[in-house]
């Protein structure tokens, strides 16, 4: 029998500086997240960011946790509720780090029968810090306790028509509300290093964005080139101007260069040039969680204020919209009909 195993990343289990610092270790530990020899990510993870972070990151958490828990478990739950009842076939939700764990989400499918499973990493855009450890962890854990499952994994969906008309529309709705001079497209960074250690051409990857235009097969792998392909896509179909629009990434941690240009400082830019009434998207989140609901809503929207900006609008992540539901839902039932 067919199941489905949604995963998107996972929170703590509290806002604990304990629950902070459990899951910052399992998060940050992961080779794919921090992607140097494991001695050096030891001492970097354990003897430096752990001492710290946990206690910076359960602050910020608790500005965001709800009555019922993490915004980003919360709403992918809800989620999750309303895409079972549309398909039919048992479906599962799991995290990356954190509960419930991919292990615990394949032993509920695997006891309702299931011994084929597709899983999907509930991210748009391919990284090595997101889909791909997903994957790779999924696969481990069917090799070492369920050797007779078979696991099929849906590729990033940052270019599919039907993901680009939801988000398009979940755009326009807030476009629509108010008139806004700037929209920024806001995806999570990741290190430059990732994105050449991705590059499974070994040549493509120029990192100052030109390789990005150009046709490659390194691209199905390529977290830069899959951000600006989903802008440009949702460009296109809402017909927006040049100028009217920029894409950014946000989060960055520690001193490597991450992806540029940088959210803190391109939203600097467009208010100390004149712009007032600024949209802010992250289409590289499908659930509001910390770094929406914190870093944008909070911190950049503060910022942006203090810097004679007047209306900043975090436009809110797909969440469980019933057309968004929709969608996957018959990305499912076309596998399950295979
Ligand atoms: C080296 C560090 C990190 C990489 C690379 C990274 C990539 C990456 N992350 C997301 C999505 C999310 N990240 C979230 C939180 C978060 N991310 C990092 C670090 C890296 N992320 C940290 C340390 C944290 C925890 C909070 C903090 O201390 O700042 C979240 C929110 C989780 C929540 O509970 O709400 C998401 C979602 C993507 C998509 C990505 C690469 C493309
Ligand atoms: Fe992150
Ligand atoms: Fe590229």
């Amino acid at each position: 029998m067919k199941g489905i195993l949604l995963v998107n990343l996972g929170s703590p289990n509290s806002t604990s500086v304990k629950d902070v610092r459990n899951y910052l270790d399992e998060f940050l530990m992961d080779s794919r997240v921090i992607d140097v020899p494991y001695i050096t990510r030891c001492l970097l993870v354990k003897g430096i960011i752990l001492n710290t972070r946990p206690k910076q990151s359960a602050k910020a958490y608790s500005k965001v946790w709800t009555n019922e828990g993490s915004p980003l478990i919360v709403i992918s739950k809800k989620f999750t509720k309303k895409v079972k009842a549309n398909v039919e076939a048992p479906v599962a939700l799991a995290m990356r780090y954190g509960t419930p764990s991919i292990e615990t989400g394949i032993t509920e499918l695997v006891n309702q029968g299931v011994d084929d499973i597709l899983i999907i990493p509930l991210y748009p855009q391919f990284a090595m810090a997101t889909t791909e450890t997903i994957v790779v962890l999924a696969k481990q854990i069917i090799k070492d306790k369920f050797p007779n499952i078979k696991l099929t994994d849906l590729p990033a969906f940052y270019n599919q028509p039907e993901y680009i008309d939801v988000l398009s529309k979940s755009i326009q709705e807030e476009l629509k509300k108010e008139e806004f001079d700037h929209l920024l497209f806001s995806y999570h960074g990741v290190p430059e290093r990732h994105i050449k250690n991705s590059d499974v051409t070994g040549n493509h990857c120029s990192l100052n964005g030109e390789c990005c235009n150009t046709t490659s097969e390194a691209h199905a792998f390529c977290y830069r080139h899959q951000c600006y392909e989903t802008t440009k896509q949702v460009v296109n179909k809402l017909g927006l101007q040049p100028g009217f629009y920029s894409t950014s990434f946000q989060s960055r941690l520690g001193k490597d260069p991450w992806l540029q240009p940088y959210t803190d400082t391109t939203i600097n830019d467009r208010a100390q040039n004149g712009i007032k009434k600024l949209a802010v998207v992250t289409p590289a989140f499908v659930a509001d969680c910390l770094e929406t609901i914190e870093e944008i809503g909070m911190e950049a929207k503060e910022e942006f204020e203090e810097n004679t900006g007047k209306v900043f609008k975090t436009i809110p992540c797909l969440n469980d919209r019933d057309d968004w539901v929709n969608v996957v839902s018959n990305w499912i039932t076309n596998w399950l009909h295979k």
